[in-house]
């Protein structure tokens, strides 16, 4: 069978994606020119590379259109509900560090965790006469941390494709469900993390799409290893 490898074509993966199979002995060209989308790997005639987005990455993974991938958990598990039934994450590359964290205004000085944030959602409406609204692209993560992990059942999420830090300021939500990594966007947007509200420590993840047919493919075992060795 022929396996295909999805790799980060552009971003903040890219480059230490390609690094990570260099090191496994597994160098990557493209197939044509330098901007074509299809990679082979020298001395692996059976597997093929698709350079894709890190976000259409998780997808096709969890759609089990491609083999294997390498992308942020984040994506993965926000994408896909039960995704540990879908895919393996066979290991962590050590880059693309971030965190999917709870920020509100650093001016709610009497609100460090999520139970006085839970408080805060239970008097909202009858203080500002709506719901909690908290900006975020991530859904599915903030509804398992809030409602299922939390309790916490009164908000309203607002969806938000960028610039989600200045949601607050702007009005048009409350509080944030986000990624950081340094920290810095949400100091300039006078947002603090909860004590407890780091939903999910996030890094570049080798992950595999479980399909019956990798049993039988000694090629499968022998990728995980080759990367493995690499870390
Ligand atoms: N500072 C950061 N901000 C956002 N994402 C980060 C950061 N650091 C690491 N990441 C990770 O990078 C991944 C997203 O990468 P990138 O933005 O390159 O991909 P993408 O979402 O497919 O791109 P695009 O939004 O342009 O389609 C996520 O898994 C995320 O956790
Ligand atoms: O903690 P920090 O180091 O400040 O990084 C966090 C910021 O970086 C990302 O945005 P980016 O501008 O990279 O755009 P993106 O969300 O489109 O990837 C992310 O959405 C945050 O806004």
């Amino acid at each position: 069978m022929t396996i295909t490898i999805a790799l980060p074509s552009k971003g903040r993966m890219k480059d230490d994606a390609s690094a990570i199979f260099e090191r496994a002995g597994m160098p990557i060209s493209a197939v044509g020119n330098d901007r074509s989308y299809r990679g082979r790997v020298e001395g692996w005639d059976n597997v093929e590379i698709a350079f894709l987005s890190a976000s259409e990455i998780s997808r096709e993974l969890g759609n089990g259109t491609v083999d294997f991938g390498v992308t942020g958990e984040d994506l993965m598990r926000e994408g896909f509900a039960e995704v540990d039934k879908r895919v393996e994450f066979c290991a962590r590359l050590g880059f693309g560090h971030a965190d999917v964290v709870v920020a509100v205004p650093e001016i709610w000085l009497d609100v460090e965790t999520m139970a006085d944030l839970g408080d805060v959602a239970a008097d909202f409406r009858a203080r500002h006469g709506r719901r909690l609204a908290i900006a975020t692209k991530y859904w599915r993560l903030t509804q398992q941390f809030f409602s299922s992990q939390h309790g916490i059942q009164l908000y309203r999420i607002v969806e938000s494709l960028g610039a989600t830090e200045g949601a607050p300021a702007s009005g048009s939500a409350d509080i944030i469900v986000d990624i950081t990594s340094t920290g810095s966007t949400l100091r300039a947007n006078h947002l603090k993390v909860l004590k407890d509200g780091i939903i999910l420590h996030s890094e570049a993840c080798l992950v595999r799409a479980c399909k019956g047919s990798h049993a039988d493919e000694p090629a499968v075992q022998a990728i995980i290893e080759a990367v493995r060795t690499a870390l």
